[in-house]
């Protein structure tokens, strides 16, 4: 028997299903995501730090979690909302089911709502609080707790790496900034034998630069970019010096870094499914997405910033350049997982940036 269970929107909307993973309750901004697959990538992706997820595909838990697919090493979203989710889950990989990995993490969850309704209430209100609760009685408090629920501010020190690391390649050696990555910017990396140095998000530039890297990455992460003001100044000094490359958070602090501004979207982009045009070539891919901010395009008009990539939904920015410096930033996921690999190239691109500005360099000093 499923026991009973509330999701609770901060606009007083109630929806009845089943518990699903823990019963340690929490509250998060509620978000939704359109991908068809991956949702094991999706829940373990840092960037959704202390959000609810709900996906809009009906059936979520098929084919079980397994050891290899996690992006990070433990979820750290506040709760996931299914239409349906499968408790016995069939795929030879598969060591858990879903369930059972919420309840392991301490991640609550509800199954059993109509996630349409909700997905269409979310993208007519913009993205709202909610929360989860087993007794009908408590209702009316959760909405109240809900209404004065702080915005999310520096989760990214939750899901920074502790310490530095590296990952070895015996090709270029890349230090890879730790904003909440997802696992799958370093095994790109290690795939074009990069040899990948991750460090914490507050590192220095000085320590940085000790570890002469031919290239500098800085990942994708959660929370507003404008709450790790503190670490922009680096990557302001990073520009120019080496060649760089950022991604979703490392976009937009790549901007910020430049001047210019950042703002909150209604309900952001989620999913496996965004069609993004790339400027340059006329190119569209399918790109992979999770965002809820995006950079402000009036703002780029006062940098030395240049737009390489625009959302074919809405025309928001996805991609920059720098007009002059090697520096370049998608606010999509090249590296995918979960979502098509269309966009996998930008990391040849880097390899190829990185190529050139060592032969210039060498020309200059020979
Ligand atoms: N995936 C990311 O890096 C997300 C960046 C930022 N937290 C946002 O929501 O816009």
């Amino acid at each position: 028997m499923l026991n009973k269970r509330y999701l609770v929107l901060e606009d007083g909307t109630v929806y009845k299903g089943y518990a699903l993973g823990s019963d340690e309750l929490l509250m998060g901004e509620i978000v939704f995501n359109t991908s068809m697959t991956g949702y094991q990538e999706t829940i373990s992706d840092p960037s959704y730090t202390g959000q609810i997820i709900t996906f809009t595909y009906p059936l979520i838990g098929n084919y079980g979690i397994n050891r290899d697919d996690f992006e990070s090493l433990r979820p750290t979203l506040n709760g996931i909302v299914v239409r349906e989710a499968c408790l016995n889950p069939s795929n030879f990989r598969s060591s858990k089911s879903l369930d059972e990995m919420m309840k392991f993490y301490k991640i609550p969850g509800i199954s059993g709502v109509d996630t349409r309704s909700l997905t269409r209430k979310i993208r007519k209100h913009g993205v709202l609080k909610a929360g989860f609760t087993d007794d009908e009685q408590e209702i009316t408090t959760l909405v109240e707790n809900l209404k004065t629920l702080p915005e999310l501010k520096n989760e990214v020190s939750q899901v920074s790496s502790v310490r530095p690391y590296i990952s070895t390649g015996d090709g270029y050696k890349i230090v890879l900034i730790d904003y909440g990555k997802k696992e799958n910017i370093v095994r790109e990396l290690n795939r074009r034998g990069c040899d990948v140095t991750v460090v914490p998000y507050q590192t220095s530039l000085e320590e940085i630069l000790n570890i002469s890297p031919d290239g500098i990455m800085v990942s994708n992460g959660p929370g507003n970019p404008e709450s790790v003001q503190d670490t922009i100044k680096t990557i302001q000094s990073i520009v120019g010096k080496i060649p760089f490359f950022g991604i979703c958070l490392g976009h937009q602090l790549f901007a910020l870094s430049q001047g210019a501004t950042s703002f909150k979207m209604k309900f952001g982009h989620r999913g496996a499914n965004h069609p993004v045009q790339n400027l340059v070539t006329g190119r569209v891919d399918l790109t992979s997405q999770n965002h809820g901010y995006a950079i402000d395009e009036a703002s780029i008009k006062h940098t030395d910033l240049e737009i390489t990539h625009i959302a074919l939904n809405d025309r928001s920015i996805e991609g920059l350049k720098h007009k002059t410096y090697p520096a370049f930033s998608v606010q999509y996921h090249p590296e995918a997982s979960p979502g098509p690999h269309d966009s996998n190239y930008l990391f040849d691109e880097f390899i190829e940036m990185i190529k050139s500005y060592k032969a210039k360099e060498q020309t200059i000093n020979a």
